[in-house]
């Protein structure tokens, strides 16, 4: 089980101060699509150059021109590149077929996806790398989470790596081990807390124990 930190709400000199505190205890690091929008993909390359062994997520939440736009993070050293569930399969497949001519990998976003268990038998059929559950902001702030439907795909996922991501804390990540997925992704469980370094480590260590 991997952990990747979600960059949102920070400018590139904040991300790499934040980067710096916790960078032993992370495996990924994600650009966030808030800092994309604002600062372009000079974000993602930035960091990885100042971050070379840290895998980079561009989490660009691409819903059409899926190809095009898998080319020009890979042109900016990402890893991995986010598309969004809803998006069109060709979309879907599109993205997949250029990240594997840039030996990138493809995360699929199901924000916003009503009947994630279909989605995901869809989505690992077209040879995607991962599949992420994910209550974003705005469900969060009405009290939603993801933990039924990280339930629901690991059911049907058989080739595709399982993520979650949206509003992972330290109080709820035993929760969230308890179902094995691939991938944790937390944003403001590590980047809002006064003890960056400290959080990131216990949550290390309690991944690590699983
Ligand atoms: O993808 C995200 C969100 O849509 C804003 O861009 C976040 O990175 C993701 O939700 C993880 O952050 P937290 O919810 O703060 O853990």
């Amino acid at each position: 089980m991997k952990l990747q930190l979600a960059l949102d709400l920070v400018n590139i000199p904040q991300a790499k101060e934040l980067i710096k505190e916790v960078e032993n205890h992370i495996d990924i690091v994600e650009i966030g699509t808030p800092i994309i929008k604002i600062e372009g993909l000079k974000a993602v390359k930035e960091i990885k150059e100042a971050f070379p062994n840290l895998e980079v997520l561009a989490d660009l939440k691409t819903m059409d021109a899926a190809a095009y736009e898998v080319l020009k993070a890979s042109e900016a050293k990402a890893d991995i590149v986010t598309i969004l569930g809803v998006a069109e399969d060709e979309s879907i497949k599109g993205a997949v077929e250029e990240a594997k001519k840039q030996g990138k990998q493809v995360l699929v976003d199901l924000i916003a996806v009503k009947d994630v268990e279909t989605r995901a038998l869809e989505l690992d059929a077209f040879g995607v790398d991962y599949i992420c559950v994910h209550t974003g902001y705005d469900l969060q702030a009405v009290g939603k989470n993801s933990f039924e439907d990280l339930t629901k795909i690991k059911k049907v996922v058989k080739n595709a790596k399982t993520a979650i991501a949206g509003g992972i804390k330290l109080d709820t990540l035993p929760e969230v081990i308890k179902q094995q997925p691939d991938l944790v992704i937390v944003g403001g469980g590590i980047a809002n807390q006064e003890d960056k370094q400290a959080v990131a480590a216990k949550m290390e260590d309690m991944i690590k124990q699983g």
